[in-house]
């Protein structure tokens, strides 16, 4: 892939830092937690005071090392901690809403909240990540999608370059615009090595049909 890494565009966004980004994925394992750290680099590095927030894991308990939020945290030069980062851990690799209810501990929206409240109330900008892609459930009626459009945050998606991608970006671009978000831009991610014509094509196909701005490519294993 000769496409540079375009990480910089997000410079763009520094004159007009958000106070919130959400973070969201045309899927679960499209590279959301992968990008969010390259993200809250590069914001570092321009000095930018910025906080992660993953409010609903699920998949790995607070103490592997592999977990979103620790992964996260090792990107961090602030003096965030896990429970500042994290409202609710469920160990079970399910959907959050099923998560929630085999583990008996139900999501109340108004404690995802409060956190929040402090994490805005320190820092210039935050960076959420979401779980899963856009529309997933963290209760048999409620839909993190619906925090975000009540919040208002501005949405940042991840792509991942691979077959049936295409479908994926435009149905999940559809819903995040239709429900009145502001979608700041997307990401092509490459979580492995991917036949190059192929991957280009995508990216040239979905440049053309999401009017959001390219942030750019993410190649495999680029630091
Ligand atoms: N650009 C990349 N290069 C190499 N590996 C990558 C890249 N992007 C993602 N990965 C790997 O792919 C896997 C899935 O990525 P990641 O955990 O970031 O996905 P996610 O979208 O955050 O998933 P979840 O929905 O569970 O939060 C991880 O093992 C991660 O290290
Ligand atoms: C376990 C996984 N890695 C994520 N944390 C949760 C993904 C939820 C997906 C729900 C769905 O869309 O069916
Ligand atoms: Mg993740």
């Amino acid at each position: 892939m000769n496409r540079t890494n375009q990480l910089k565009k997000l410079n763009q966004l520094l004159n007009n830092l958000p106070k919130n980004i959400f973070l969201t994925g045309v899927s679960t394992d499209v590279g959301k937690t992968y990008v969010m750290k390259l993200i809250i680099k590069e914001f570092q590095k321009n000095g930018i005071n910025v906080a992660a927030y993953k409010p609903i894991s699920s998949g790995h308990s607070e103490f592997d090392n592999k977990s979103d939020v620790n992964q996260i945290l090792s990107a961090l030069t602030n003096t965030q901690h896990y429970k500042d980062i994290n409202t609710y851990t469920f160990t079970m690799p399910v959907s959050p809403h099923l998560a929630s209810q085999i583990e008996s501990n139900p999501i109340d929206v108004s404690k995802i909240d409060e956190k929040l409240e402090n994490l805005n109330n320190k820092y210039e900008c935050v960076i959420i990540e979401g779980a899963g892609g856009w529309k997933v459930p963290y209760s048999s009626e409620g839909f993190i999608s619906d925090w975000v459009t009540k919040n208002k945050f501005p949405v940042i998606l991840v792509v991942d370059n691979k077959l049936g991608c295409i479908n994926h970006a435009l149905l999940s671009v559809e819903s995040i615009v239709s429900s009145g978000n502001c979608l700041i831009g997307w990401f092509m991610n490459h979580t492995s090595e991917v036949d190059e014509i192929i991957a280009d094509e995508n990216i040239k196909f979905l440049e053309k049909h999401i009017s959001a701005k390219f942030l750019g490519v993410i190649k495999f294993n680029q630091e």
